[in-house]
């Protein structure tokens, strides 16, 4: 913001958004929320909807009681929306992680379900989430940084189903900096989120030392790297629909025959889908691999098969795979 700025809660020059132009193809259901932070990426979708769609946006705001600054953020939201004349409905959370999941991941997994209830019960039809280009390449870095596969190349799906709502991320092709200097120009008050600079968060660092990197050898890597993810999100989706005929004509659980006649890549892509769609669980490469060679070994009435995956372990049961749960 100018030094001779006051700041203020709506931008002098809607117009100028450059979120303005990445929603006016664009066709939703109506009304619709947008998720609102109160940082710079969710106010110029917030303001963008609301221009694009008058009277048919609401906001919601995650109250995630993990920082002390929470209130505070709920406080601004608040003054926000009563300034803009949009309802604002505000959800707390107390996200406690799971075993084997981060903190972030348990605050996130409780904010969409939050997001999605309290859309749901304002009968919203869609949420509309502020990610942008960079965050798209971070999530992709931070994929490739793990040894991801395809549905971690994948990143963020611009539009996704969760909890029976619709979500959408408008803003995939905006660059973070094309926000934040139209809202320094605008003078706009938004709240900056304190964790987003400290750099002990692998995302934070990879914000503030990889991506200056990238952009002086690759300027073109938001759109590249984006290309590239939606490369990998196709690949992925036909992957899966192998999965489901595979395993369909099995009779929906893995028969060890029809397996074994299986090439072992597609072995493993049917076994894969079938861990996650139907027991949530998520095989290391290492323990798929183990997995297989069973499989292929299996030629004998008593030979048993017992291997962990996620928190409990894949089984022979007779002539087919079974799941057994012990984390319950
Ligand atoms: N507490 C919250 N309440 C409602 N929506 C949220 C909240 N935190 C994040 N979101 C939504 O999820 C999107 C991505 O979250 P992320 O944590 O990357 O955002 P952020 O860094 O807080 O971004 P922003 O600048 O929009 O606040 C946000 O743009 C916003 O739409």
């Amino acid at each position: 913001m100018a030094a001779s700025q006051t700041p203020r809660l709506k931008p002098a020059d809607p117009a100028g958004n450059p979120a303005v132009a990445a929603l006016a193809g664009l066709e939703l259901p109506l009304p619709l929320a947008v998720a609102f932070s109160g940082g710079a990426d969710s106010t110029v979708l917030l303001l963008a909807a609301a221009a694009r769609w008058p009277g048919q946006v609401q906001a919601i705001h995650v109250h995630h009681g993990l920082q002390e600054a929470a209130d505070a953020f709920e406080q601004h939201c608040k003054h926000v929306c009563a300034e803009l004349g949009i309802p604002l409905h505000v959800r707390r959370v107390h996200a406690r992680n799971a075993l084997g999941e981060s903190p972030e991941d348990a605050a996130r997994n409780a904010r969409y379900q939050a997001l999605a209830r309290a859309a749901r019960d304002a009968e919203l039809k869609a949420v509309l989430l502020g990610q942008h280009a960079d965050d798209q390449v971070e999530t992709l870095l931070l994929a490739l940084s793990r040894g991801a596969g395809l549905p971690g190349l994948a990143a963020m799906p611009p539009v996704f189903q969760r909890e029976g709502m619709v979500f959408v991320r408008p803003l995939l092709a905006l660059s973070a900096r094309a926000i934040r200097e139209w809202i320094a120009e605008q003078g706009v008050l938004v709240v900056e989120d304190p964790t987003n600079t400290d750099t002990s968060f692998t995302r934070n660092r990879i914000r503030r030392v990889v991506l200056p990197a990238l952009e002086e050898c690759f300027p073109q890597y938001r759109e590249t790297f984006a290309r590239t993810s939606r490369h990998a999100a196709q690949a992925q989706e036909l992957l899966e629909s192998v999965a489901v005929e595979d395993l369909a004509r099995m009779g929906g659980t893995p028969a060890l025959t029809a397996l074994q006649v299986l090439p072992r890549a597609r072995q493993g892509n049917v076994l894969r889908h079938w861990l996650r769609s139907a027991h949530q669980a998520q095989a290391s490469a290492a323990q798929l691999e183990e997995l297989l060679d069973q499989v292929a070994d299996c030629r004998t009435r008593g030979h048993k098969i017992r291997i962990k995956v996620g928190g409990g372990f894949v089984e022979r049961s007779g002539e087919r795979l079974a799941y057994r749960d012990e984390s319950a």
